[in-house]
């Protein structure tokens, strides 16, 4: 089987990826540039699998992730989940002192969660957006000034040095990630689902439709709203409830739901991460 992630070799994807499929066998990892690439390599069928971040706990989503799987991604289902800690590391090829640096290079996620801390020690360095961490730290080979953050394992695979550590604007961060597929996830008993709907505009449509939820006592463990790419203050909502899709309570409550919204979209069914 094949899994498609975020690479090169060192990015936070790569570890996600690895602790996925820890005991796995006859897995073979397959790397893209960008997060679109590696969401489009199951409707490809260049990989059976991929695993992308969706979201995380200081920056929230990773809007190009939700967006593609509300708008673009018919016939990707999410099949899990997964979520791993982050620490933020500042990354030069040769020794740098923090007033010689004039360039930060990371991926725009990255740069996010380490916001305050950028401002803080390079308040006019040039900040430089890369399709991931890893691109970045191979980017400042032989740039003297130039420095890139990013994980500390894309630091020694491509033998840069390490400048400072645990940069991220809150010492506790985390990213989760979602294992996607061309099928979702089977009953396990302690599942999610992750549906996207949009509602009528018309006073209380949302409260009707989530109505369907309290009415059934399914718990709602996220709710987000994306603009609906149609006209400007119209939103699609992206809903994550406990229960799998076969369980017949989400079931009837899906059905409901149908007839509560505009647009209703079943996004998988997957073991909740524990
Ligand atoms: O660039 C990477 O290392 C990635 O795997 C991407 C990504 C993301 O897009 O959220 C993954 C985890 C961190 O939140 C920062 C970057």
């Amino acid at each position: 089987m094949k899994i498609g992630y975020l690479g090169p070799k060192g990015t936070f994807s790569e570890e996600a990826v690895i602790k996925y499929t820890q005991g796995v066998e006859n897995c073979e990892v397959v790397e893209f540039n960008t997060i679109p690439e590696v969401i489009n390599c199951i409707s490809n069928s260049l990989c059976e699998e991929a695993v992308i971040p969706i979201e995380n706990s200081i920056e929230g989503s990773v809007n190009i992730a939700v967006d593609m799987l509300i708008n673009d991604a018919n016939g990707i289902m999410i099949k899990g989940e997964m979520i791993i800690p982050i620490s933020h590391c500042l990354i030069s090829d040769a020794p740098v002192e923090f007033k010689d640096v004039h360039c930060i290079l990371s991926h725009q996620q990255a740069i996010a969660q380490c916001r305050e801390y950028i401002s803080k020690k390079f308040p006019n360095a040039e900040i430089k957006a890369t399709d991931s961490t890893a691109q970045a730290v191979l980017g400042v080979k032989s740039k003297p000034g130039v420095v890139a953050i990013g994980p500390e394992r894309a630091a020694v695979i491509y033998g840069m040095r390490i400048i400072d550590r645990d940069i991220q604007d809150v010492k506790e961060n985390y990213t989760r990630f979602l294992v996607l597929s061309q099928k979702d996830g089977v009953v396990t008993g302690k599942d999610k689902t992750s549906i996207v709907f949009s509602v009528p505009n018309v006073p209380g449509s949302l409260y009707n439709a989530l109505g369907v939820l309290a009415n059934k006592k399914i718990n709602m463990t996220k709710i987000e709203s994306r603009p609906s790419r149609k006209k400007l203050g119209e939103y699609v909502f992206w809903v994550d409830i406990e229960g799998h899709r076969e369980d017949e309570i989400v079931k009837s409550a899906l059905e409901e739901l149908k007839g509560r919204t505009d647009f209703l979209k079943v996004l998988g069914s997957y073991p909740k991460f524990k």
